[in-house]
C-alpha cells in the first residue's frame, strides 16, 4: 500500500454530472446527459416525479377530464339523453389518485435505475462550486456529492402566498392541497386569475363545490388574448361559478363557519376552503446558492444553452420552473433536452466530436444545442372549459417586438366540423400574422377539445411556414383544423 495515495472517504460521492431535482425536467437532463457515457446522479427530496405528476398537471387534468366528456356528451343528442346527472365526485377523485400513482414513485425510480441513473434521496445544498451536501431527511445524515464536470439544477419553483393579514394563519390550499384533497368542499374561495385559478374553479365547480373566484385585475387569464378571459368567464359563470374581478383580498380569518375573506369591495365571501393561486417563485432558496456567489430564493437565469450566466467556469446549469424562463412540463423538458445534450457533447469521452470549443459553442439559433423556442415560440394549453390553445406571441405581444401585425380572427362555430362536433359548438381562432414575412407569429384557439389543435400552429410558428405554403396544407373534411382554411381565407389567400 502507498502511504502517498487519499484516504477513501466513504461519506463522499463523485459523478460526472449531477441533476439537482427529479422533476419531469431533472429527469429528462439527466437522461439526456447520460447518453455519451457519463456518469449521471440525480438528488431528490420528496418523490421522482416532482410536482408535475403527484400535485400538479397530471392530478389537476384528472380532475378536469370526466366534466368535459360529459360536457361533450351533453352537446350531442343522442348521448346526451343518456347523461343524466353532473360528475360523480368519488369516482373522480378515485382516477385522480390512481393518475398520481397514489403518490408513490417506485415506477419512476425503476425508470431511473433502467436508465443508468444514480437516485440519492435527500436535500441538497452547495458547499462550494461542483460540491454539495445531500442530506437525508429523515435520519438526518449528510454526505458529500462531488460533481466532476456539471451541476444541473432543477428544482422547480414553489408557490407564493402574498403577506396579507391572516392568510397564513387560516390554513390555505395551494395547488396541492386543490390536486390531492380526498373529498370536495362545499364552497372553495379561489384567490388568483391565472391558469390554477382558471383550472382549479373549473374543475371543482365540476364536482359540486360553490366556487367563487377572486381576481385581482380587470379580467381572468390576462396574459392571453383578451377573448381568452372573456369567454372563460362567462363559461364559469353560466356554470354557476361567482367570478368577481377587480378586487383585492384585505384580510383573511378562519373561525367556526369557514374561511372569511374581507374584499376591498367591503364584501365578505365565506367559503370552507381557500385556495391561493397567486403564482410561483424558484425553489432556491434552501439550495446554498451563496456558496457559489448567487443570491439564495433568486432564480436561475440561463442563456440559451441552459448555462447560469452569472457563474464562471461552464460548470453549472439549469432548467425548468427553477429558471423563471417558461413554467410548464413540455418546455422545461424542452430545456432539459438543451441542457443535457449540451452537457453530454461538452464533458464525454465522445462527446460527438463536439467538445469544449467546438460546434457546441458556435452552435446556432434552432440547433439540438440552443432552446430557441423559449423566446417566441412557447405552447400552451389551459384545461378549462371552453379549452385554450396558445402558442407564440399574442397581438400585444407581437406589436412590443416591434414586428408588422395583422390579426386574422373566425368563428370557429361556422365550420362544419365543429358543427359534427358539437351543437352549438363555440369557439374562436386567431393567429398572428407577420405581414412582412408573411408567417404564423402566434395562434389562440379558444372551444371543446382545441388542444389537439395546437400543435399544428406550433410548426407553422417554429417552421416560420409562410402562409403561402400553408395553403396548401389542406385540412381534412369535416373537422374542426378546417379553420386553418377560413383563418388563410380571412387573411386574402
Ligand atoms: C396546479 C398545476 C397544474 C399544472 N398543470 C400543467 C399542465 O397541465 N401542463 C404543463 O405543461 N404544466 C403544468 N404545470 C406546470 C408544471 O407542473 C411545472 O412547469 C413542472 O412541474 C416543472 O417541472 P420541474 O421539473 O422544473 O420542477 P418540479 O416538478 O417542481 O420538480 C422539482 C423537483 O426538485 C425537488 N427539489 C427541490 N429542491 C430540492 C433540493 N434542494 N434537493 C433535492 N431535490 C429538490 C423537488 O422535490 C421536485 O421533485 C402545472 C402547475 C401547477 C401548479
Ligand atoms: N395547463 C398548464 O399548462 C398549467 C396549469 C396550471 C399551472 N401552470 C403553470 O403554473 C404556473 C403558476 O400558475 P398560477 O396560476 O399560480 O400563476 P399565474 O402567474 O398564472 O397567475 C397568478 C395570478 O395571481 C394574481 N396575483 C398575483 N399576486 C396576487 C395577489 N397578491 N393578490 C391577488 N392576486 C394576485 C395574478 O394577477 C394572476 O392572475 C404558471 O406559470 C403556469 O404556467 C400551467
Amino acid at each position: 500500500m502507498t502511504q502517498t495515495e487519499p484516504e477513501h472517504d466513504p461519506s463522499e460521492q463523485t459523478f460526472d454530472v449531477v441533476v439537482l431535482g427529479a422533476g419531469a425536467v431533472g429527469e429528462n437532463v439527466a437522461d439526456r446527459a447520460g447518453r455519451r457515457g457519463l456518469s449521471v446522479a440525480v438528488v431528490e427530496s420528496e418523490l421522482v416525479g416532482g410536482e408535475c405528476s403527484y400535485w400538479a398537471c397530471m392530478p389537476s387534468k384528472a380532475l378536469l377530464r370526466s366534466g368535459s366528456v360529459l360536457a361533450a356528451a351533453r352537446a350531442v343528442p343522442g348521448a346526451a339523453e343518456a347523461v343524466t346527472g353532473g360528475v360523480a365526485a368519488r369516482a373522480v377523485l378515485a382516477r385522480r389518485d390512481t393518475m398520481a400513482a397514489d403518490w408513490d414513485d417506485s415506477g419512476q425510480v425503476k425508470w431511473l435505475d433502467g436508465a443508468g441513473i444514480e437516485l440519492l434521496r435527500g436535500a441538497a445544498r452547495f458547499t462550494g462550486p461542483r460540491r454539495l451536501e445531500v442530506r437525508d431527511a429523515g435520519t438526518g445524515a449528510a454526505t458529500t456529492v462531488v460533481a466532476r464536470h456539471a451541476v444541473v439544477v432543477a428544482t422547480g419553483s414553489e408557490p407564493v402566498l402574498p403577506d396579507l393579514p391572516g392568510l397564513a394563519t387560516a390554513r390555505p390550499w395551494t395547488s396541492r392541497e386543490a390536486t390531492s384533497a380526498d373529498r370536495v368542499p362545499g364552497s372553495l374561495a379561489i384567490i388568483g386569475g391565472g391558469v390554477v385559478a382558471a383550472e382549479m374553479a373549473t374543475a371543482y365547480t365540476d364536482l359540486g363545490s360553490r366556487v367563487t373566484v377572486l381576481v385581482r385585475g380587470a379580467r381572468l387569464l390576462a396574459g392571453l388574448e383578451p377573448f381568452v378571459g372573456e369567454a372563460v368567464t362567462s363559461a364559469l359563470v353560466d356554470a354557476g361559478a361567482d367570478l368577481r374581478l377587480g378586487v383585492q383580498v384585505e384580510r383573511v380569518e378562519r373561525d367556526a363557519s369557514g374561511v372569511r375573506l374581507h374584499l376591498s369591495t367591503g364584501d365578505v365571501v365565506v367559503a370552507d376552503e381557500v385556495l391561493v393561486a397567486t403564482g410561483r417563485r424558484p425553489r432556491t432558496a434552501d439550495l446554498g446558492l451563496d456558496a457559489v456567489g448567487l443570491e439564495p430564493g433568486s432564480r436561475l437565469e440561463v442563456d440559451d444553452r441552459m448555462q447560469v450566466t452569472a457563474v464562471d467556469g461552464g460548470w453549472l446549469y439549469a432548467a425548468g420552473d427553477v429558471t423563471g424562463r417558461v413554467a410548464t412540463t413540455h418546455q422545461g423538458k424542452y430545456d432539459a433536452r438543451v441542457a443535457g445534450d449540451v452537457v453530454a457533447a461538452r464533458f464525454s469521452a465522445d462527446g460527438g466530436g463536439e467538445h469544449w470549443g467546438g460546434p457546441v459553442e458556435a452552435a446556432e439559433p434552432w440547433s439540438r444545442y440552443r432552446a430557441t423556442a423559449d423566446h417566441e415560440a412557447v405552447p400552451q394549453v389551459v384545461f378549462t372549459r371552453p379549452e385554450v390553445a396558445t402558442v407564440g406571441l399574442t397581438e400585444d405581444a407581437a406589436r412590443d417586438a416591434g414586428y408588422p401585425v395583422r390579426v386574422v380572427r373566425y368563428d370557429i362555430g361556422s365550420v362544419a366540423g365543429a358543427a359534427i362536433a358539437a351543437d352549438g359548438y363555440q369557439g374562436t381562432a386567431a393567429i398572428v400574422v407577420d405581414t412582412e414575412r408573411e408567417v404564423v407569429l402566434g395562434a389562440t384557439f379558444v372551444g371543446p377539445d382545441v388542444a389537439e389543435m395546437l400543435h399544428s400552429a406550433t410548426i407553422a410558428v417554429v417552421g416560420q411556414v409562410p402562409l403561402s405554403r400553408l395553403w396548401h396544407a389542406v385540412p381534412a373534411y369535416p373537422t374542426v383544423s378546417e379553420v386553418w382554411l377560413r383563418l388563410l381565407e380571412g387573411y386574402g389567400l
